[in-house]
């Protein structure tokens, strides 16, 4: 009879590429699953219905895929340190193996864990990394320091070989009926839905969970709008990027995979200018990595600015412009249309995320770790270490270096939602409104009030110069804008 080796999936909800699930495989034929719903996670204030039910679709599909190959995902709620080692205990597994994170939380979790198993007798595959394709201790500067400006990253990380997708699951052996009835004694639970959970999300989901539709998805976006992507990826009204952000966070697709289908695509195009977009693609990927090895050599990032001068800022944090932010009614289209859009669907695109993002800490003054948690709160792919790593760039509190950007909301309309399609399809009370009154913002009070839409709560140009004050009395450092 094999030894039972429990895999721990985390942010890895799927078995094809799954590094440390073909580990396991490797050691053993039978691998079961398992899925702690961590209170310490889905308790706190800043989880979003929208991402929670987005996971709970992908370990429904996920349990389908173990009951495919002949074995099973079972559930577990509670502290991890606890429930895991009560688990593999309870079933006598060998080993529990699960893929490294970067994130604070789970570094001090996952120690606790080794430690119970550990004290257990239960062997533990430590130091595997899966979400990114290098590890945070292989990408170093010249003097063995982690990087903490993106371009010399890129082209360190990008010269690296990138390993080939791991093999998936295949040819396991699951429980007993006798060893199922001893894991649900040991806590093992039938999976909840969201809203069992407590989590409210009626809209529905734009991005499809679970591991065949990334799979999917990555085919499509890989067969015609990657080579389109350097230019269309700005422009929010198109449908110019892959959406795979969702998947990646979750791990419903392997990194692994989508690198190697970025590389068949290169292989496959001899146009110049494909070439150039599949690179620029590549690079998003890389800048994911960057964020991810930044909050992990760094993981005081997750309280604050990592530049000195933006420490204490001194944000107003006026609260009905905070407010007024929030719901998508500071006044100004192309802010407002990207915070419906998170508001409705749990997703934004990113020219928008740095649109907002410039705005509430630029222009309302306000501290932008509200906003990172409002974001957190409302997004299917919120993501501590990209989330963080965009807001600090936007704010400009983060690694990257000067110049500090200062975004003019209405130039930032017009170069990119140049037909006004984009403010038109989230702000419907301003569809019959010229493109030009959309764009500019040029709107009368009295039209304004007409569809009760609101006067702009700031003036730009006075809070740019505000701004700018500020900072310069911060630091005396130059501003562009
Ligand atoms: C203020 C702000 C907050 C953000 N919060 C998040 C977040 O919580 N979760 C998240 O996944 N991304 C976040 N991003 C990055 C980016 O906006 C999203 O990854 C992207 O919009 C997702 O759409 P996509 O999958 O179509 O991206 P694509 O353009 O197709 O990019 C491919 C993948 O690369 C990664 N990626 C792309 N851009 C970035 C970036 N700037 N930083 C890190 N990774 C990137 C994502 O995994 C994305 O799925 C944020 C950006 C900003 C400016």
């Amino acid at each position: 009879m094999s030894d039972l080796i429990l895999f721990w999936h985390r942010r890895d909800l799927r078995i094809s590429d799954n590094t440390g699930l073909a580990a396991a495989r490797q050691r053993s034929q039978k691998v079961v699953g398992v899925f702690c719903l961590d209170p310490n996670i889905l308790e706190r204030d800043d989880v979003a219905p929208v991402r929670v039910t987005y996971m709970i679709g992908c370990l429904q599909q996920l349990q389908q895929r173990y009951a495919q190959i002949g074995s099973q995902l079972l559930i577990l709620q509670g502290e991890p340190r606890e429930a895991i080692p009560a688990l593999a205990t309870a079933l006598s597994a060998k080993a529990v193996f699960w893929n490294w994170d970067v994130e604070p939380y789970s570094q001090v979790r996952d120690r606790t864990v080794i430690e119970s198993l550990k004290e257990k007798g239960i062997q533990v595959l430590e130091e595997n990394w899966d979400q990114i394709l290098h590890s945070p201790d292989d990408i170093f500067t010249g003097s063995n320091q982690p990087y903490t400006v993106f371009t010399p990253f890129w082209r360190n990380w990008s010269s690296k070989p990138k390993a080939a997708p791991a093999d998936t699951l295949k040819d396991v052996e699951g429980l007993s009926e006798q060893e199922l009835q001893t894991a649900k004694q040991a806590g093992a639970i039938a999976l909840p839905t969201a809203k069992d959970l407590g989590f409210k999300w009626e809209n529905g989901l734009v991005i499809e969970p679970g591991e065949a539709a990334a799979q999917e998805r990555l085919e499509q976006f890989c067969h015609r709008a990657i080579e389109e992507y350097k230019e269309q990826r700005n422009f929010p009204a198109n449908d110019g990027t892959s959406q795979l952000s969702a998947a990646l966070k979750f791990g419903a697709i392997g990194i692994r995979t989508v690198w190697a289908a970025t590389v068949e695509v290169m292989e496959n195009t001899r146009s110049d200018e494909a070439q150039t977009s599949i690179r620029a693609w590549q690079q998003e990927l890389a800048w994911r990595e960057f964020y991810q090895h930044a909050m992990y050599h760094f993981p005081e990032l997750e309280q604050g600015a990592y530049r000195q001068q933006f420490k204490n800022f001194p944000y107003e944090n006026n609260e009905e412009y905070f407010q007024a932010w929030c719901e998508g009614r500071t006044g100004y289209p192309i802010v407002d249309a990207a915070m419906r859009q998170m508001n409705n669907i749990g997703w934004m695109h990113n020219r928008c995320r740095m649109i907002v993002a410039n705005f509430l800490t630029k222009d309302l003054l306000i501290d932008p770790r509200l906003g990172e948690k409002y974001f957190y709160q409302r997004l299917i792919d919120g993501d501590l270490s990209a989330n963080n790593g965009g807001w600090q760039w936007s704010a400009s509190s983060g690694m990257d270096p000067k110049p500090i950007r200062i975004f003019n909301p209405a130039s930032q309309a017009q170069k990119f939602d140049p037909e006004g399609e984009y403010i038109r399809e989230w702000l419907l009370e301003l569809r019959s409104f010229d493109t030009e009154e959309l764009l500019s913002g040029n709107i009368s009070k009295r039209d304004r009030a007409a569809v009760d839409y609101p006067d702009p709560i700031v003036d730009h140009k006075i809070q740019q110069r505000q701004f700018k004050l500020i900072y310069q009395q911060q630091r005396g450092d130059s501003v562009n804008s």
